[in-house]
């Protein structure tokens, strides 16, 4: 990927052409955490449903469906009893790609979560409590991932679950921290068979078979508001909105960070996470789509 640009190609796909049906754009299942923690999960489930999957549904514990059911509409919600509630769910092979981790908390019943949504073999976006969850064994989480599946960390996220990669990049002097922070992602990509976005000014891309994207928020291209709580959430959902819509895991990744940059750039200073979503429709008028 270009450092600040989106291809063609991309721009082309995320087009729906006039003879399509809403099953035909794939159906998203976000999973959210327990009460007074859906927040970050109905941010991501927005953005999934705004970069145009057909269908979102947000997953939750029975507790939090009245909460949840205050807050959304043209979102669908599914109460999820545990894991075994998440396996009855995908029995629909309607439902093509799933995020978890935004405010899912840091439990046993959230690494079941993933061990239930990966063994699938669905395309999956694994972020914040979905790794944090894996931070004392690390090996064990990568022995179940797979290539559809794509992690977004943060800088913190990251070291919890590539401890020594971590490590290195913090050792190294600042000039040569893009050149370390680009090792770092292809060696995580490699190690654990996935791709990872790891998140930023900027974002890093690398995927199991070595390639390589990068976005750089940076200079002309800044977007400095976008370091606000929840912002991260977001792409989760760009992300798992677009592999419903059959992007490929590195598609998805890179797409869905150049949108969100791109969001972030045209609402400027101000700029809340909720605001994010709402924005899409004035950056895909400007791609043309
Ligand atoms: N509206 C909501 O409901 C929100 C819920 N959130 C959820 O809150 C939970 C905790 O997520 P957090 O990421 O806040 O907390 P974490 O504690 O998981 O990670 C943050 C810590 O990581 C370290 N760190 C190092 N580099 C960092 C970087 N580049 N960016 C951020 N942190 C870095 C910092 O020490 C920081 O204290 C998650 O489930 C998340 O999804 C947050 O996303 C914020 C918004
Ligand atoms: N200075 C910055 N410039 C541009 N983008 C940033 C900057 N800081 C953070 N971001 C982006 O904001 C998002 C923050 O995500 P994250 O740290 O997971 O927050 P949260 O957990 O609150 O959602 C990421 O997409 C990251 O790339």
């Amino acid at each position: 990927m270009p450092r600040t640009g989106l291809s063609p190609a991309l721009i082309a796909r995320l087009s729906k052409r006039a003879d399509q049906h809403k099953y035909d754009h794939g159906h998203a299942l976000i999973l959210s955490g327990g009460p007074g923690r859906g927040g970050a999960a109905r941010l991501a489930a927005r953005a999934a449903l705004r970069v145009g999957a057909g269908l979102v549904t947000l997953g939750c514990p029975p507790e939090a469906l009245a909460e949840n059911a205050a807050q959304v509409t043209a979102i669908m919600l599914r109460p999820l009893d545990g894991s075994a509630g998440l396996e009855e769910a995908l029995e629909d092979p309607r439902l093509n790609a799933i995020c978890m981790g935004p405010g899912l908390g840091i439990a046993t019943v959230s690494r079941n979560h993933v061990r239930v949504a990966l063994a699938s073999r669905r395309p999956v976006v694994l972020d914040a409590d979905a790794l944090t969850s894996f931070a004392d064994d690390p090996r064990a989480f990568f022995a179940l991932l797979h290539s559809n599946a794509v992690l977004t960390p943060h800088m913190g996220e990251f070291a919890r679950v590539f401890p020594d990669l971590a490590k290195a990049l913090q050792a190294d002097p600042r000039e040569s921290r893009l050149e370390v922070r680009r090792a770092a992602v292809t060696q995580a990509a490699a190690r654990c068979g996935a791709t990872v976005l790891l998140k930023g000014e900027v974002t890093l891309i690398a995927d199991p078979s070595g390639h390589l994207a990068e976005l750089h928020l940076t200079g002309k291209a800044a977007a400095p508001w976008l370091a606000t709580a929840g912002s991260g959430d977001v792409l989760a959902g760009l992300v798992t909105g677009l592999l419903a819509r059959g992007f490929s895991p590195f598609q998805a990744a890179e797409t869905g960070a150049w949108l969100h940059g791109a969001a972030g750039r045209h609402l400027g200073a101000g700029l809340i996470a909720e605001d994010l979503p709402e924005a899409l429709p004035a950056i895909f008028a400007q791609l043309g789509v």
